[in-house]
């Protein structure tokens, strides 16, 4: 485990410790510094299952909580958290990294979509970050070890655009099929080229899914139901959805396919998983399709493939370098072999549009927004891809002199021990506690507790020494 990351300001209350406490206050504990603050519960926005008398978590004046939204984050995402009462600032791009940072510094929550990379040379400068939203499927744009050791939750939509994105591929595959792209462009610069070589029904037609997770699922059953025969290699063994069928090899499904699409994560293994050699194992005249990361194809061999006559399309949807935001090109300034590739016949270039539709963004939004919510107000981490899941039924305002401790800590033998030592002068009357890898998450809902007991407590916890960032809020008014 490494030690103190994270460059903490001296004599504010916080230790360099990797360290993170988050203490709450309900109505008659209410801890905030605000001299005017008084106890409310926004609205739930997640729906009538919590009860209107829960109690919130608070590590911080509601209003105090900062959120920065990049990337076009949906309404209904956006609205969710301002009706929380929170500081949301929403901006329709990404940031050049010196913006991101000085603007990271400040805030508590932070979301984001595929573009904005939150490494460690980032989120070092998050002195107050409890929690990122990705409001997309991918993660791998954020450094999610150097979160969970820093006591920051990450939480994404796992599904919310996979019915999108296999629709897409649908659509890319009749129109490659029947070069589609290519009759549109020559008429909008008023070529009649009215040809039928080269162009093919897919019923019939074999489709190779790489990664049958939820994209690749959604897509088999659809293509099945266009007449497709559908083979599939992952690396878990899954259920094959109504004829597909698995094979054991990615060349297997290479040599097989008629149209390969890939819905793999970015992880190590799939970096460049098809290149040179996959291409040549590919049947002639196939296709390919990629949406998941641009990092999975290796485009200059791609390119090659294309010139050659191997592939007779492709469709891309994602690439190793994406421009900031709209209006932005999409040149070599990027990546070198882009202009290369728009010479190339048959193939679709798209902007990273496989989730975008009105449908996925919208029930993105309301995923993201919920989780983070939750996790301010309540501290669940439930669906969270960093931390342990953990979540207790909440406080109630019938429940006066009670608090919820938040311990996140280094998963290291004895903590527990010392933590319920500390704790164990209220009454505990719940608790939950789990680990994942070097990072555990305790939750306890403490009883008889007077105000003037919790910065003790606080105190006590942070003193452990085992923290993953010390950091609350309320009590000292430093926030975190
Ligand atoms: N273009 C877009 O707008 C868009 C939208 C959604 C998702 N995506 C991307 O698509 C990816 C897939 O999405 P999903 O929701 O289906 O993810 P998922 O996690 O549900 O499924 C991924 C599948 O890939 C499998 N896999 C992992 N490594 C593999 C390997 N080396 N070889 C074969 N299979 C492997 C996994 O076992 C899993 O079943 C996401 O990670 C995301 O990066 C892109
Ligand atoms: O909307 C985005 O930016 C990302 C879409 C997609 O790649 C995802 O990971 O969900």
């Amino acid at each position: 485990m490494p030690t103190a990351a994270r460059d903490i300001p001296q004599g504010n209350g916080h230790s360099d410790s990797l360290a993170r406490t988050v203490s709450n206050s309900f109505g008659t504990l209410d801890l905030s510094t605000s001299p005017t603050a008084t106890f409310h519960s926004p609205q739930s926005s997640y729906g009538g299952h919590q009860k209107p008398s829960t109690k919130q978590l608070k590590p911080f004046q509601t209003q105090d909580v900062k959120v920065l939204l990049l990337e076009n984050v949906n309404k209904t995402g956006q609205d969710i958290l301002r009706k929380q009462g929170y500081q949301v600032e929403a901006l329709k791009s990404s940031l050049p990294d010196d913006q991101l940072i000085e603007k990271i510094r400040d805030v508590h929550v932070i979301g984001i979509r595929s573009k904005t990379q939150l490494r460690a040379n980032i989120l070092k400068h998050a002195k107050n970050l409890i929690v990122i939203g990705c409001f997309c499927i991918g993660t791998n744009q954020v450094d999610l070890q150097y979160a969970a050791e820093n006591g920051i939750c990450v939480f994404n939509s796992p599904f919310s655009n996979s019915r999108s994105v296999a629709e897409l591929m649908i659509g890319e595959i009749i129109t490659l099929a029947r070069q589609l792209g290519d009759r549109n462009n020559e008429l909008h610069n008023g070529v009649w080229n009215k040809v039928s070589a080269g162009c093919w029904e897919v019923r019939g037609k074999t489709l190779g899914i790489v990664g049958y997770g939820h994209v690749g699922s959604q897509l088999s059953v659809m293509a099945e139901s266009m007449g497709m025969k559908v083979i599939f290699y992952d690396v878990v063994n899954l259920m094959s959805m109504g004829v597909a069928s698995p094979v054991h090899t990615l060349e297997e499904l290479l040599r097989q396919a008629d149209f390969v699409t890939l819905h793999v994560p970015e992880i190590p293994e799939t970096m460049n998983m098809i290149s040179t050699a996959q291409f040549d194992q590919m049947k002639q005249g196939a296709y390919l399709l990629n949406a998941s990361r641009g990092s999975v194809v290796d485009i200059p061999a791609l390119i090659k493939a294309m010139q050659a006559g191997k592939l007779a399309g492709a469709a891309l949807d994602v690439y190793p370098n994406e421009p900031g935001g709209n209006g932005e090109h999409f040149t070599n300034n990027l990546n070198d072999f882009t202009e290369d590739l728009r010479k190339l016949k048959n193939i679709l270039l798209t902007p990273h549009i496989g989730g975008s539709t009105e449908e996925a963004q919208s029930a993105i939004g309301a995923e993201v927004a919920d989780s983070l919510v939750k996790y301010v107000n309540l501290g669940t981490t439930s669906g969270a891809v960093n931390m342990p899941e953990v979540t207790l039924r909440s406080l109630t305002m019938d429940e006066p002199n009670h608090v919820r401790v938040i311990y996140i800590h280094k998963n290291v033998p004895g903590v527990l021990r010392r933590v319920n030592e500390i704790l164990g002068d209220h009454n505990v009357d719940k608790q939950m506690t789990d680990s994942r890898g070097d990072v555990a998450y305790l939750m306890a809902d403490i009883s008889s507790v007077n105000v003037s007991e919790i910065k003790d407590l606080y105190q006590s916890l942070e003193d452990l020494g085992t923290s993953l960032y010390t950091g609350s809020s309320t009590l000292d008014g430093v926030g975190r």
